[in-house]
């Protein structure tokens, strides 16, 4: 079994939890509340920064020319793409002033960039993939069940079911195979350990955006 398909299946239970989350759902049928996307959005064009950076540290470290070419360019896309994205929904959804970062943005943040800088490099790439991978499998299941009609929020699912992004994606997971079929398996290990904990952060940001979480 390849290591993507097993690290898969051990988070397949966060993933399905993130389904069912009433973020996702009311998502689905357009009944978010705007000041739960507004957090969402603000955390999240704080987050691509610090992600593109970690993209950026784990391409310096990669162990082959055609690895820094992909995450460089994955890095450049984050931050390019992403914050395009973000400042044209800045204006649709009426967000002013950027916020400051929060407790589960910081978490992941900083969870992947201390990854992606002291681990060893397979470690850093298996951090940021369900970053990739969740994102397109959720954005596929919105894309699948979403209902007919005027979704306020349709421009940020048909972001993530895009066939662009698709490619992106496998790219990313055969990377990591890739990686880890040359590692020992101490590292395999600890690469199925980082894609479990951001699995877990993922679910933590859409939870923090529904909560409201905030410092004290
Ligand atoms: C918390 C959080 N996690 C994942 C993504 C998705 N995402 C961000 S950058 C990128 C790759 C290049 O576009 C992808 C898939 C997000 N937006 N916010």
């Amino acid at each position: 079994m390849k290591w993507s398909e097993q690290a898969w299946l051990s988070i397949e239970p966060i993933y399905e939890s993130i389904l069912q989350m009433p973020f996702i759902q009311e998502l689905i049928d357009g009944t978010l509340p705007l000041e739960k996307f507004q957090y969402y959005l603000m955390q999240d064009s704080i987050y691509l920064e610090h992600f593109g950076r970690s993209l950026a540290i784990v391409g310096a470290r990669a162990q082959n020319i055609p690895d820094m070419l992909a995450f460089f360019r994955f890095a450049e896309t984050t931050i390019i793409v992403e914050n395009a994205l973000h400042e044209s929904y800045f204006k649709d959804f009426a967000i002013v002033d950027k916020d400051t970062i929060q407790p589960a943005c910081h978490h992941y943040a900083h969870f992947l960039r201390s990854t992606a800088a002291l681990e060893a490099v397979e470690v850093g790439m298996a951090a940021v993939l369900p970053c990739f991978w969740i994102y397109k499998a959720v954005g596929d299941y919105i894309y699948q069940h979403q209902q007919t009609g005027n979704n306020p929020y349709q421009k940020w699912i048909d972001t993530y079911a895009g066939e662009e992004f698709g490619i992106a994606v496998r790219s990313a997971i055969s990377i990591c195979d890739a990686n880890a079929a040359q590692a020992t398996t101490v590292t395999q290990a600890q690469m199925t350990e980082a894609f479990i904990a951001s699995s877990k952060l993922e679910y933590d940001f859409w939870e923090a955006a529904y909560i409201n979480r905030r410092w004290k």
